[in-house]
């Protein structure tokens, strides 16, 4: 279970799926990795398509970790109710916004996630203990993709119930005003900082590397959840070098 790995600091690689396609990520599925991402913010993706990308994953060891377009407690209750355990939530700036993720993601008392006895998350009422462990297998990822987010990282990784901080190289070195270059100088200590806050908080680091060499750096570094790159960047780069292979 990928939650059980990250929280013993075993490091799990996964792969972005970001071309909305149950078949796709099916064959993705069966690579090897230990997660892939279902993108619900950057792909032409609804609930119905990130649902059926969770049931083809049902036969897999991988695991889907499912990317919400926003923290809408409305589109978190969805995306939970339709089967995903494991959310990603983008550009997470404070600790008290990261409370009210916790608090969307969880039932009452604790939380304000709302009730339905039966749906696909609980196999449509056959799993009669889901509603009492939810909130200890879901596995809630927040990104850091701002410098306020990097600011309040320690603190909103020390937020109950907040599992990973994952940071988004993109929107961060863009909102560092370094635009496409997270190599950056200031990016990079942006990014060391989160690192060290998560880890000072004992909570799980996560990263996309689609560059070989950084997620073999990051890595090292001890960021465990790592992102090594896209079904979509696979088959533009890979038909792209196969068609220049055969131009003269
Ligand atoms: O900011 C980032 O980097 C991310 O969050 C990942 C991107 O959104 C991803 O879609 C790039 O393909």
């Amino acid at each position: 279970m990928l939650k059980a790995a990250l929280t013993v600091g075993q490091p799990s690689i996964g792969v972005w799926c970001s071309l909305a396609s149950a078949l796709t990520t099916e064959v993705v599925a069966g690579s090897g990795a230990g997660w892939v991402l279902i993108d619900g913010e950057h792909s032409p993706n609804d609930l119905r398509t990130i649902m059926a990308q969770l049931q083809v994953l049902s036969g897999h060891e991988c695991e889907g970790v499912v990317r919400s377009p926003s923290d809408d407690p409305n589109l978190i209750k969805q995306l939970m109710d339709v089967g995903a355990r494991n959310l990603m939530i983008p550009n997470v700036r404070t600790a008290d916004q990261a409370r009210e993720i916790v608090s969307a993601a969880t039932y009452a008392p604790a939380g304000r996630r709302g009730f339905s006895v039966s749906h696909r998350a609980n196999a449509f009422g056959r799993i009669a203990d889901y509603h009492a462990n939810a909130t200890r297998e879901r596995l809630l990822v927040l990104q850091i993709e701002c410098e306020t987010g990097v600011a309040n990282a320690r603190a909103i990784a020390e937020v109950e119930g907040v599992d990973v901080l994952f940071v988004g190289p993109g929107d961060l070195s863009t909102n560092m005003g370094a635009m496409g270059r997270p190599s950056d100088p200031a990016v990079q200590a942006a990014i060391a900082s989160v690192l060290r806050d998560t880890t000072a908080a004992g909570k799980a680091s996560g990263i996309l590397a689609p560059v070989k060499a950084d997620a073999d750096r990051y890595l090292a570094d001890g960021f465990t959840m790592v992102a090594v790159g896209s079904d979509l960047g696979l088959l533009a780069r890979g038909s792209d070098a196969l068609v220049a292979s055969f131009q003269r």
